[in-house]
């Protein structure tokens, strides 16, 4: 597991690195707690790899499930090679991406689903998959993101809230390449913050508290190695059947799910 220095000591020390490079923000004292997938409960000081012998006050935290192992190596080395096919663009923060989704301004509310030609055809048999498991036994992407993070890029992403507009509930991650650590930070809980293990190979769905009250990160220096996440994103309920942009949200579901999709970075621009 990738360590940040802040895992089992009571004050993040990775906030506390980026404030000493900028004076002017106050100092952040939160008690890291780390989520175990296994007991589903988040523990003060603690470490991923700690179960069964946990200690520490206990914190629950619903809204996150975890399948270890979700793909096998082989699996992840094919996906990692049709991946790599296809170019990147730069993105924030020093990471790389590959998107297939529709052109959205969210300030504006404006959808172009013009540029998006659907999910990639390695999708299919993660979609399949992720549908048989309970908890998105109704999941209808629209979206795929591939965000690469490096560590000599310095790569990391800022606390955010994923869009609550278009995106719907569940939020669902593929995790490749290498181990991190998921920091969620809630302004309703200003002295404390929740790691969640993201492991080699696993899938994440972030919903419910998770996503909507608690704002997610991934700190510089939890990248230790490259790592490739797969992120999918269903629509909100007003895109959904029964809402009033049913008819577009439909729309972008019969392109995603062709799987013939090519990343929009690959479009040829005229
Ligand atoms: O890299 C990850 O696992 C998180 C990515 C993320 O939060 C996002 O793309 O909105
Ligand atoms: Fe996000």
């Amino acid at each position: 597991m990738s360590h940040c220095g802040c895992k089992g000591i009571r004050t993040c020390l990775v906030c506390e690195k980026e404030e000493r490079q900028n004076e002017t923000e106050t100092k952040c004292s939160r008690k890291i707690h780390s989520f175990c997938d296994l007991c589903n409960m988040a523990y003060e000081g603690g470490t991923a790899d700690d179960h069964p012998n946990h200690h520490g006050n206990t914190l629950e935290f619903p809204g996150i499930f975890i399948r270890r192992d979700f793909i096998s190596s082989e699996e992840e080395s094919d996906i990692l090679e049709h991946i790599y096919k296809s170019p990147f663009v730069e993105s924030q923060s020093g990471r790389r991406k590959q998107d297939y989704g529709p052109k959205v301004n969210f300030k504006r509310k404006k959808i172009k689903s013009d540029v998006f030609t659907g999910l990639p055809d390695f999708s299919r048999v993660l979609y399949d998959r992720m549908k048989s498991t309970d908890i998105l036994k109704d999941f209808e992407p629209v979206e795929q993101c591939n965000l690469e993070y490096l560590p000599e890029r310095g790569s990391s992403i800022d606390p955010h809230f994923d869009d609550f507009w278009l995106w719907g509930e569940r939020l669902v991650t593929l995790n490749l390449g290498s181990d991190t650590i998921l920091c969620m930070t809630s302004s309703d809980y200003p002295d404390i913050s929740v790691h969640i293990p993201l492991f080699r190979n696993s899938l994440i769905v972030v919903y419910g508290p998770a996503r909507h009250a608690w704002m997610h990160g991934i700190h510089r220096c939890d990248i230790t190695e490259k790592r490739l996440a797969i992120t999918y994103r269903e629509l909100s309920a007003e895109f959904q059947p029964g809402g009033e942009k049913e008819q577009v949200g439909q729309n972008l579901l019969d392109i995603a799910l062709t799987f013939d999709g090519v990343s929009v970075g690959s479009l040829k621009v005229s």
